[in-house]
């Protein structure tokens, strides 16, 4: 059940606490809790609003930003959102479904101990389990007309997600035009944007339930909802933030966790007793902010702050990797969008198709630069050398294996006179940190994402930037455009190479945010790459503490997350029930 009363979970011991009932909390409470003779305990900090229109209804999203319902972090890039309710993320993220490059979850085996490639932490592995977690309805011949298409081999049908595209797709020229101009750029069209070969344009399925008015399907809806009532083993508390991890003082490698303390910022504060184990999922920001509070971290930093080290692990917080948004938009004439949204199409270009002509001297540049540019990271890594070698499996899925740098979501606004972009470059080099500066736990962790931090981010946000410009002024999308609004030839203007370096530099400073998509403060690595967790997602040095959210995922995917982070929790409560036996 949905609890709010803290004293129902205090002085209590449940087999597995979990620590954030987001996306992937709320995944591995679920297929844990199938056995009836375990119990699991779910901690998470905001309310349960799985009534709230805001949260339900996909056609209202954004509606949540600023708002109760999610976490604003402020970061030296802008906020970084994220939601702070039950389901998290899922509960109030844009809903999107598609998948990296069948290479980029190959890689994440690559920065592990050689040892440990036989779990699965690749495409072939993981694949399954994303499909486990999906069940996906077909496009009807109607969607099919408007542009939807898919590959029946890519999803599930029997998961607890459901994934469709929106009843009231658009069906409008625009999004066939932008598709056309992007066949024009040298994208292919390809149907689906789930079976690890992302380097096309296409039309992508979105997390809702068609058979129920569009609705989202959240980890919450989808994952508690259908069980709630029957699964009396299964405690959710809302309301409650954890504040720190509780470990057994006589025992000191690997540190054994008995439990966790929680509470609310002006409440008392309570502890519940874990049996087996503590997994933490509370976010890419919240999952080392809990860890830090619990002594795992660099313990000088935290000595600093009056907390005593369990593990003196200085990555975590570190290796953070985060994308930056700009938005584009064009006037157009009148046309009619054929329908409500959200459906957007969506181009992801390599390198080659991004830079053209520039590309080889990217490359180039890239080849020579790694040296420098893990040297000016490794304050946001364990070192030079571990950055030097991840930037090493990085480049080349971006120069040999054709991963897409950028993601260009073509937008339509309901008024039917705009149409518009988000672009945003995927794999940056730049690294930063989560670092908690007070022993508070209700304080903010200082978060810097430093964005932009090498160069090769910038130019690739710039040449996204042409890339959108050109578009706009391509046929068969140029017929409805009467000119670009934002930002307009006036802050950057036109030239035959689609506008100066210097111009798009500052446009985009001034109005780049964050995209929501953090990944790696718990990365799970080697420990000689600066890895947190190990291939079980166990936090190194601790016998039962994982952490199984975004948090864990190493390197940057091509792709939005929502679908890669169920296929780590339903992974992951494999593993765990695994070691059970
Ligand atoms: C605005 C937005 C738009 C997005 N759009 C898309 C999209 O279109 N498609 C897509 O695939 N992905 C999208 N994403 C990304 C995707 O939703 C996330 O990557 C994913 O949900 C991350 O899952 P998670 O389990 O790591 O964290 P979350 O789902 O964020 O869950 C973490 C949970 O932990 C809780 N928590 C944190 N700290 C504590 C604490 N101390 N105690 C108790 N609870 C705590 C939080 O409240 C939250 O419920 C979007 C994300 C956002 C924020």
């Amino acid at each position: 059940a949905v609890v709010t009363n803290p004293v129902l979970a205090s002085n209590r011991t449940f087999d597995y606490i979990i620590l954030g009932g987001g996306l992937a909390g709320l995944t591995v409470a679920n297929r844990l809790s199938e056995n009836c003779t375990i119990s699991v305990l779910v901690i998470e900090a905001g309310q349960d609003n799985r009534d709230d229109p805001r949260i339900y209804d996909i056609y209202q999203y954004g509606s949540t930003h600023g708002t109760s319902l999610e976490w604003s972090y402020p970061s030296n890039g802008g906020v970084i959102r994220g939601g702070r309710t039950l389901g998290g993320s899922s509960s109030v993220n844009g809903a999107i479904w598609t998948r990296g490059t069948k290479q980029q979850y190959d890689a994440w085996s690559q920065l592990l101990d050689p040892i440990d490639a036989s779990v699965g932490w690749n495409w072939d592995g993981l694949l399954s389990y994303m499909k486990k977690a999906e069940s996906f309805s077909a496009p009807t011949s109607q969607q099919r007309a408007k542009g939807a298409d898919y590959v029946a081999s890519c999803h599930g049908s029997r998961g607890p997600v459901n994934v469709a595209f929106p009843n009231l797709m658009y069906g409008g020229p625009q999004q066939s035009y932008f598709a056309s101009v992007m066949v024009k750029f040298g994208l292919a069209k390809n149907p689906d944007l789930n079976g690890g070969t992302p380097n096309c344009v296409s039309f992508p399925p979105l997390s809702l339930n068609k058979n129920d008015g569009d609705h989202r399907s959240s980890s919450a809806t989808a994952y508690l909802s259908p069980v709630e009532s029957t699964r009396t083993n299964w405690m959710t508390l809302v309301g409650q933030q954890v504040t720190k991890i509780i470990f057994n003082p006589s025992t000191v490698h690997p540190r054994v966790a008995t439990g966790v303390q929680f509470g609310t910022l002006s409440g008392a504060r309570y502890t519940a007793f874990a049996r087996r184990e503590v997994i933490v999922a509370a976010g890419s920001i919240g999952s080392p902010k809990i860890l830090q509070l619990s002594g795992i971290g660099d313990a000088t930093a935290l000595s600093s702050l009056g907390i005593a080290s369990i593990v003196d692990l200085k990555t975590v917080g570190k290796n953070l990797q985060e994308q930056t948004i700009n938005i584009m938009a064009a006037n157009t004439t009148y046309f009619d969008v054929g329908g409500r949204g959200p459906s957007d199409a969506i181009a992801y270009p390599n390198i080659y198709q991004l830079f053209g002509t520039q590309a080889n001297a990217m490359i180039s540049h890239i080849q020579s630069s790694l040296p420098a540019w893990a040297a000016s990271q490794a304050g946001s890594a364990l070192s030079a050398g571990a950055l030097r070698n991840i930037y090493t499996i990085q480049s080349n899925l971006i120069i040999a294996q054709n991963a897409p740098i950028a993601e260009v979501t073509f937008k339509t606004k309901n008024s039917g006179d705009k149409i518009g972009t988000n672009i945003w470059q995927l794999l940056p080099f730049s690294r930063g940190t989560v670092q908690i500066s007070s022993s508070n736990p209700f304080d903010i962790p200082e978060i810097k994402v430093n964005f932009f931090a090498i160069d090769f981010d910038m130019a690739t946000q710039i040449a996204a930037a042409r890339f959108t410009r050109h578009a706009f002024q391509t046929a068969p999308l140029s017929t409805l455009s009467t000119g670009e609004s934002l930002p307009g030839f006036t802050l950057v203007p036109d030239s035959p190479d689609h506008g100066s370096t210097a111009n798009w530099t500052s446009w985009i400073m001034n109005n780049a945010r964050p995209v929501a998509h953090p990944i790696a403060t718990c990365a799970m690595m080697s420990r000689s790459l600066g890895g947190v967790v190990d291939a079980q997602l166990r936090v190194y040095d601790t016998k039962n503490v994982r952490v199984v959210d975004a948090s864990i995922m190493p390197i940057q995917i091509s792709a939005h997350l929502s679908s890669t982070v169920y296929g780590i929790a339903e992974k992951a409560a494999d593993l765990i029930k695994n070691a059970q036996n």
